[in-house]
């Protein structure tokens, strides 16, 4: 089966800084793939190359097959890339339901649907990820694990083929992480591939079916969880500092 998204050969400098080196990967329809690494190794980078955020120095993005490099976050959006951020800026003014509703706007296909249409996919994505009882909330009102629920319903509204989940999990404690990660796997359960930076090594390992580990940039390994983790490059660069 043809790659749903492939990278190839992308490398991103800021200024003297090499943030990611030649980094390949593809991403099978279906699949989900972890990203791992320590902290400032380039992931968030990539997810940027991929999602539009930022334009690749060298290298390609292909989605569906077609290179979509050129093409600004916004269209990439309406071909099917979604994404969460790591940062989550929900819009202060508006409600729980209509930041939700503004990702169902501006996502794939989205230049037509009428504001009604876009709430009531809204409501649909807020009651998937266990925030139906909110709506009408203010988003300064939701809890952390709230917030990152949001962000989730954000991404969904846009109805991504592809959804680049940047760190979702982080600050949550261990029954808040189950809880994300079931509803992950319900989100690949509709069909939808996911990308996922982690650093929560037991959720990454229980999620992925593939791991993908950067460091400095580089990519050290690409592989089932157990061969990544038992791999002695990667215990040496990440997980005899980080596991959790
Ligand atoms: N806009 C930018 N301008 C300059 N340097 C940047 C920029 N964005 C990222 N970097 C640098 O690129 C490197 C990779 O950063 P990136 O955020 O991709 O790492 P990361 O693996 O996502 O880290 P973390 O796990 O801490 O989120 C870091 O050294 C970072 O400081």
């Amino acid at each position: 089966m043809s790659a749903l998204l492939e990278v190839r050969h992308a490398t991103r400098r800021f200024a003297g800084l090499i943030a990611l080196n030649d980094v390949s990967l593809t991403l099978a329809p279906g699949e989900i793939l972890g990203l791992i690494g320590p902290n400032g190794a380039g992931k968030t980078t990539l997810i940027n190359l991929i999602s539009g955020t930022l334009a690749a120095s060298e290298g390609e993005v292909l989605f569906q097959g077609e290179p979509v490099n050129r093409l600004p976050a916004f269209r990439r959006a309406r071909l099917g890339i979604g994404r969460t951020f790591q940062i989550m800026r929900p819009f202060p003014g508006l409600s729980v339901l209509d930041n939700v509703a503004v990702g169902a706007l501006f996502g794939r296909g989205a230049s037509k649907v009428p504001l009604t249409q876009a709430r009531e996919q809204a409501r649909v994505w807020l009651e998937f990820v266990g925030l139906g009882n909110t709506i009408s909330g203010r988003t300064d009102e939701l809890s952390g694990a709230g917030r990152r629920r949001l962000e989730l319903a954000k991404a969904l509204a846009m109805q991504p083929k592809l959804l680049l989940c940047d760190e979702l999990m982080a600050g949550l404690n261990l029954v808040e992480i189950d809880q994300i990660i079931d509803l992950l796997r319900q989100v690949r359960e509709r069909g939808i591939s996911l990308l996922v930076i982690e650093h929560v090594i037991k959720a990454i390992i229980s999620l992925s079916d593939r791991l993908l580990v950067l460091h400095h940039g580089e990519k050290i390994a690409d592989g089932t969880p157990a061969s990544v983790l038992s791999d002695p490059i990667v215990v040496q660069a990440y997980l005899g500092k980080k596991r959790t």
